[in-house]
């Protein structure tokens, strides 16, 4: 049975793209999101959040009246539930928008149609959404009880575009997809390959649940590694940008870069899910999250450490001294400040600093909420010209541009090895 209409639930960073690349291939796309804001935009043609070609893929699939946005869902052939999956309490998985999403298609299921999840959840969560629906449609089958014969199909396909580069990814990357039953399976796949290059690889639904949460876990704990490193290094005296490259030119070495600690709503968060459901034997898996989000607090003593000595070398008061934090984003060349460690780091530093706080940010035009009474947003070559102490938190390209000649200062506390 083809599908006609396609419905996806939840239009952020990764919801709107795919029901912006359903549309682009003619498909009747209802997008559904509780933000009227975000609804409202889509309908204008235009979008809510930062992703390169994402606008002009968006304008066109609504100009063609392909693609349209509600708040509550209607009728479909299949739905794909996008919605954010955060950590609540000690690290525990919070499916709280998943419940609600899976609760607010129930209304609307009729048999043949085809239910993925795609958010980033922990093992069972897909069983999990089954029930939910079953228990709101006791009319219909489920493939929990009626398998391969049940009215209603059931997936989990996890999402693993990077940010920056979705709309490119989403066509290219190979799909996991994991069906409660092969012909779950099979289903899901058909609905991808409407507008997927890359293969659909099939498998069920814990193990498709469990890749997602392994692929960001390999990330975060090889990062987790790097950074132990540079603790060591600066223990020991040594340069681990140099080290890393050396090491790296081992044909079977490949270890990543340190930086402040992990941002993003993904690798800080998803290998929690594992460690929640296994606490026992997740141990690696724990201390580099342990790893990972004790780095800002690593920096700030060090920030501490070289307030202290230029106090001394320069007889300054503490108020007299400007610290500069280079950076506020994730991840470099990007706006999302989301879960972002230098974010944390700049707070703390303004929080703890009795002098002037400076931010440069070359992709924000104002400091966020928690900033703006503690920090001052300003350029780079301002900030080279007053500030007594630099920190370097994200490695910008307009901050690998800055020539050694402009960094005149003594006190650096560089996390990226720009100024290596
Ligand atoms: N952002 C990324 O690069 C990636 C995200 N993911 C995963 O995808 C999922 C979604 O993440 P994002 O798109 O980044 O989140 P997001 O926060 O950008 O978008 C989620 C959207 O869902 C909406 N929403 C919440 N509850 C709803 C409901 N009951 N009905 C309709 N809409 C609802 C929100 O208003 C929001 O617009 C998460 O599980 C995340 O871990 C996976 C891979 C990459
Ligand atoms: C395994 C993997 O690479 N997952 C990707 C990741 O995207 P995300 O933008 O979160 O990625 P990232 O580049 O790993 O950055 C995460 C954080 O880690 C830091 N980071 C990254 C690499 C590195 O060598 N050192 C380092 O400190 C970054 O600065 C950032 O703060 O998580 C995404 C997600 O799940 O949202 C996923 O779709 C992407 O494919």
């Amino acid at each position: 049975m083809s599908f006609e209409t396609i419905s996806v639930i939840g239009l952020g960073y990764i919801g709107l793209p795919t029901a912006a690349a359903f549309a682009s291939r003619k498909k009747k796309v209802i997008g559904v999101d509780i933000n009227q804001h975000a609804v409202d935009t889509i309908n204008r043609g235009a979008i809510h959040i930062v992703e390169p070609d994402l606008d002009k893929v968006v304008k066109e699939a609504v100009d063609a009246g392909c693609l349209q946005a509600v708040t509550k869902p209607l009728a479909a052939d299949a739905f794909l539930i996008a919605v954010p999956t955060p950590f609540k309490g000690d690290h525990e998985p919070d499916m709280v928008y998943v419940e609600a999403a899976a609760k607010s298609i129930a209304p609307v299921l009729k048999k043949g149609d085809l239910v993925i999840l795609e958010s980033t959840s922990p093992v069972g969560a897909t069983e999990q959404m089954a029930g939910w629906l079953a228990a709101a449609r006791p009319d219909l089958t489920f493939p929990q009880l009626a398998g391969e014969k049940a009215d209603i199909n059931i997936a989990y396909c996890p999402e693993r575009v990077l940010p920056g580069k979705v709309m490119v990814e989403l066509i290219q990357n190979d799909r996991v997809v994991g069906g409660m039953t092969p012909r779950c399976s099979d289903r899901a796949s058909e609905l991808y390959k409407i507008f997927l290059k890359g293969e659909c690889v099939i498998t069920n639904s814990r193990t498709a649940e469990m890749c997602k949460l392994t692929e960001n876990s390999f990330r975060d704990v090889n990062i987790a590694f790097a950074n132990e490193l540079s603790l060591i290094c600066d223990h020991q005296g040594i340069n681990v940008w140099e080290l890393i490259r050396l090491a790296n030119r081992h044909p079977r070495v490949n270890i990543l870069q340190p930086g402040p600690g992990v941002g993003g709503h993904c690798i800080a968060v998803d290998p929690w899910f594992i460690v929640a459901q296994n606490p026992q034997d997740a141990r690696l898996i724990r201390i580099a999250r342990e790893v990972n989000d004790g780095k800002p607090y690593w920096v700030l003593d060090k920030v501490k450490s070289a307030v202290a000595d230029c106090l001394t070398a320069t007889g300054k008061r503490a108020a007299e001294i400007k610290i500069a934090c280079f950076g506020l984003a994730f991840k470099p060349d990007i706006d999302d400040l989301r879960e972002s460690p230098a974010l944390e780091i700049t707070h703390m530093i303004a929080d703890w600093h009795a002098g002037t706080t400076l931010a440069v940010e070359p992709n924000v035009h104002q400091l966020p909420k928690i900033l703006a009474e503690k920090a001052c947003l300003t350029d780079t070559e301002k900030a080279l010209v007053d500030a007594d102490v630099l920190v370097m938190l994200v490695d910008h390209r307009q901050f690998k541009a800055i020539s050694p000649e402009q960094v005149k200062q003594q006190w650096i506390i560089d996390t990226k090895g720009v100024w290596r």
